[in-house]
């Protein structure tokens, strides 16, 4: 089964106030099609090793992979690229435009990326959005909307440049179950019909026993 997301060995060092090694060799591999989740103690690392695994953070020793390609040691502008085609985020607190539209919400990081016309982001945006249920919403205003909406938009957004991973840092933190439940159905639905990937850190037990596989993490080391 090919790889999506590698990690080989990734240490991790906060230098300030003193010297703290928050990740310690983490080794492990997301492969296509999977629905992974990161469980672990507040303060264990998820946060900081996902921060890493979406390529914003550069500043690791080992090695990261992404659709087998080596990823550790390109440039930010590399990196920047790679990250708005390949890994779609999710994040616990939806951070849209207000006021934009949920249309405009959605198209926006295809816009960023350049490689398709208007019309043609505009019609990928909408054939997401019907995929979620949530076509009706496009023309409204995105301070218009439920929490569990926007949280859906989010997604969308995430989705817009048909990511090969979806990563999500607490994506049903604020939501209440039902529209946990909800996020969670659209992230297997993703997986089935589509084989996307997924990578999710969450703290909510009852979703990350419905994923294919958890991740435990304490003291900054995967524990199984
Ligand atoms: N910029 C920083 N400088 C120094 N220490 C940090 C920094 N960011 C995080 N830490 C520490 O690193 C450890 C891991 O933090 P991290 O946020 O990754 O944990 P987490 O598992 O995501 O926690 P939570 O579940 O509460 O979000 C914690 O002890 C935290 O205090």
């Amino acid at each position: 089964m090919s790889l999506v997301l590698e990690a080989n060995k990734v240490n991790k060092y906060f230098r300030k106030p003193v010297l703290f090694h928050v990740l310690t060799d983490i080794s492990f591999n997301v492969k296509k099609g999977e629905f992974a989740s990161i469980m672990g103690k507040s303060g264990s690392g998820k946060s900081t090793l996902l921060y890493i695994l979406s390529t914003m953070d550069t500043d690791y020793e080992g090695e990261l992979y992404l659709n087998n390609e080596l990823i550790t040691g390109k440039s930010h502008q590399e990196l920047s690229r790679i990250r708005n085609k390949n890994i779609g985020f999710v994040f616990q607190f939806h951070y849209l435009l207000s006021e934009f539209s949920v249309l405009e919400n959605v198209m926006l990081p295809a816009r960023k990326l350049g490689e398709l016309t208007e019309k043609e982001i505009e019609h990928n945006a909408m054939e997401i959005l019907k995929t979620l249920g949530i076509d009706k919403l496009a023309k409204k205003k995105a301070s218009r909307i439920s929490g569990g909406e926007k949280q859906r938009v989010a997604i969308a957004r995430a989705l817009i440049n048909k990511p090969s991973i979806l990563m999500g840092d607490e994506p049903t933190g604020n939501l209440d179950s039902y529209n946990s439940e909800n996020v969670f159905n659209i992230f297997k639905q993703l997986k089935d019909e589509q084989g996307l990937s997924l990578l999710v850190v969450t703290h909510d037990m009852d979703f990350a026993q419905k994923t294919d596989r958890i991740i435990e993490m304490d003291d900054g080391k995967i524990i199984s």
